[in-house]
C-alpha cells in the first residue's frame, strides 16, 4: 500500500448549488428562477422532477452543516440563489434571502468550516429572462449590482468568492444545446451569452477589488480533456476543437483576452460570430485569484465529417461509465490540468467540481457505493502527479456533499456521497463519505 501525501494546508472540500439542494422554492419572498419555470414546464426535466423541495436544504442547515463537520471539510462551496436576494432581479433586495445565507454562512464559520461561495449557479431570476436573460447585456450590470450586494453584506465572512460556474453549460448546453434552462436553440445567442457572462466575471471581479474586499475571487469553468485518436492531421484538429470549445473559448478571453482563432472561424463556418464592444476583452481579462476547475471526464476523438458540431466523434474504447453515461478518463484530470498551467501559468488552482454518478441505494441501512470510491482514488491519484508535476493546486472539493437536483435528469442521478431519500429527505452517509474523511483526516490518499 502505498500513502500520498498531499501538500499541507491543502483545502479539502465538498460542494453543492442552491438550485439542487434548497428546495423552499417559493418561501420567504424567493422569486422565480429560470429553473422554477424550465422544470414547471411539461416534458423538460426527467420524471417531471423539480427544485421545488429537492434536499429541503433551506430548512436544514444544521443538519448539513453537521454532515460537514462529520466529514472535516475545510471549505464549504455553495450557492446564493440570486431570485432570494433580489426577487425580479434588481430593486427590491428580499432581507429574508438574505438572512437565509447569514444563517448558513454563520454556522459553517462556527463549525470552522471556509464558505466558498459561487454568486451564480444557473439560477437566474425569471423576471430578467423575461426581458432577455443573460442575451441582454443589460443583465450584466443587474449581475454585478446583486453580487456588490452580497460583498457588502459578507466582507470578512465569505472570503472566497466564485463569480459564474460554467459559462459553458449556462451559453452553450442552455442556449444553443437547449437542453438545459431556459432551453434556447440559437448559437448566435449562445456565442453572445457567453461573452456577456465573461463580461459579467470580469466586471464584478472589478467591483471586487474596488470595494477592497478582504480574500479571493475567481471563476469556475468545466474543461474536458479529449485526445486524437491517431496523429492524423484530421483527428488533431477534430479533438482540439472539442477541447476547444469547452476549455480554451472561456480560458482564452480570460488569461490572454481573447478568443481562441481557430474555434473564431470555426463558428464564423457555422454561422456565428461574437459581437466584442472594444473594452470587453479587457474587461474580461481581470486578473483573478484563483481558477476553480470541474472535471468529470473526457475521450479519445476521432475525425467524423458532419458529426456533432465540431466534426468530431468520441471513440468507443470500452472505458467504464458511471451511471449517467460518462466516460471514466482519470488520466484526462493530469493532463488538463498540467496543460493549462502550460498554457495559461502558474494561476492557483481549487478544483470545485469532481465525483461521479452511481444510483446505489440503502440497503440495511448502508450504501456500499464503492465505484465511487473507485472513481474518486483514480482522480486523486491524478491530482497528486498534478501536484507533483508542480501544478499550483490549493484544493480539491467533491461534488456533491449530497444526491441532489440533477437538472434535467431530475432525481434520477445520483452524485452525492451522502444518500438521499426524496421522499422522507432522510441523508444517509455512503461509503464513499467515510472513505473520504479518511483521506481528509489523513491528508492523504492510500494507492
Ligand atoms: N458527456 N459529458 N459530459 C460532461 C458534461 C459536463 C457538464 N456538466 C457539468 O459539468 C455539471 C456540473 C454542474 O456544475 C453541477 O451543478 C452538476 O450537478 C454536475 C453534474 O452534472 C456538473
Amino acid at each position: 500500500m502505498q500513502k500520498l501525501i498531499f501538500p499541507e494546508h491543502f483545502q479539502w472540500g465538498t460542494a453543492t448549488a442552491s438550485y439542487q439542494i434548497e428546495g423552499a422554492w417559493n418561501a420567504d419572498g424567493r422569486g422565480l428562477s429560470i429553473w422554477d419555470v424550465f422544470s414547471h414546464t411539461p416534458g423538460k426535466v426527467k420524471n417531471g422532477d423539480t427544485g421545488d423541495v429537492a434536499c429541503d436544504s433551506y430548512h436544514r442547515i444544521d443538519e448539513d452543516v453537521a454532515l460537514l463537520q462529520k466529514l472535516g471539510v475545510k471549505v464549504y462551496r455553495f450557492s446564493v440563489a440570486w431570485p432570494r436576494i433580489y426577487p425580479e432581479g434588481t430593486g427590491t433586495l428580499n432581507k429574508p434571502g438574505l438572512d437565509y445565507y447569514h444563517r448558513l454562512v454563520d454556522a459553517l464559520l462556527a463549525a470552522d468550516i471556509e464558505p466558498f461561495c459561487t454568486l451564480y449557479h444557473w439560477d437566474l431570476p425569471q423576471a430578467l429572462q423575461e426581458k432577455g436573460g443573460w442575451d441582454n447585456r443589460e443583465t450584466i450590470d443587474h449581475f454585478v449590482h446583486y453580487a456588490e450586494t452580497l460583498f457588502q453584506q459578507f466582507n470578512g465572512k465569505i472570503k472566497n468568492w466564485i463569480t459564474i460556474n460554467e459559462p459553458w453549460c449556462v451559453s452553450i448546453l442552455s442556449n444553443y444545446l437547449g437542453a438545459h434552462a431556459p432551453g434556447n436553440q440559437d448559437l448566435q445567442m449562445a456565442l453572445d451569452i457567453g461573452h456577456h457572462l465573461l463580461l459579467a466575471h470580469g466586471k464584478t471581479v472589478q467591483r471586487f477589488r474596488q470595494l477592497n474586499m478582504e480574500g479571493q475571487i475567481g471563476i469556475a469553468p468545466n474543461v474536458s480533456w479529449n485526445e486524437p485518436y491517431s496523429n492524423r492531421e484530421e483527428d488533431v484538429a477534430a479533438a482540439r476543437r472539442m477541447r476547444g470549445a469547452c476549455n480554451e473559448w472561456f480560458l482564452d478571453p480570460l488569461f490572454k483576452g481573447s478568443y481562441p482563432d481557430f474555434m473564431v472561424a470555426w463558428y464564423q463556418k457555422m454561422g456565428a460570430s461574437v459581437n466584442i464592444q472594444p473594452e470587453d476583452m479587457a474587461i474580461i481579462q481581470q486578473p483573478i485569484d484563483f481558477l476553480g476547475i470541474n472535471y468529470y471526464t473526457g475521450s479519445l476523438v476521432t475525425y467524423k465529417q458532419g458529426e456533432g458540431d465540431y466534426d468530431g466523434e468520441d471513440v468507443e474504447e470500452g472505458r467504464e461509465r458511471t451511471d449517467i453515461g460518462w466516460n471514466i478518463y482519470p488520466e484526462g484530470f493530469y493532463n488538463v490540468l498540467t496543460w493549462l498551467t502550460e498554457q495559461y501559468g502558474d494561476v492557483p488552482i481549487y478544483i470545485t467540481e469532481n465525483g461521479a454518478c452511481y444510483n446505489d441505494e440503502v440497503q440495511n441501512g448502508k450504501v456500499a457505493d464503492t465505484r465511487r470510491i473507485a472513481y474518486l482514488q483514480k482522480h486523486l491519484l491524478q491530482l497528486h502527479r498534478a501536484i507533483a508535476s508542480g501544478v499550483n493546486m490549493k484544493g480539491y472539493m467533491t461534488w456533491s456533499l449530497m444526491d441532489n437536483f440533477e437538472w434535467a435528469e431530475g432525481y434520477s442521478k445520483r452524485f452525492g456521497i451522502v444518500h438521499v431519500n426524496f421522499e422522507t429527505l432522510v441523508r444517509t452517509p455512503k461509503q464513499s463519505f467515510e472513505w473520504y474523511q479518511q483521506v481528509i483526516a489523513h491528508n492523504r490518499l492510500e494507492v
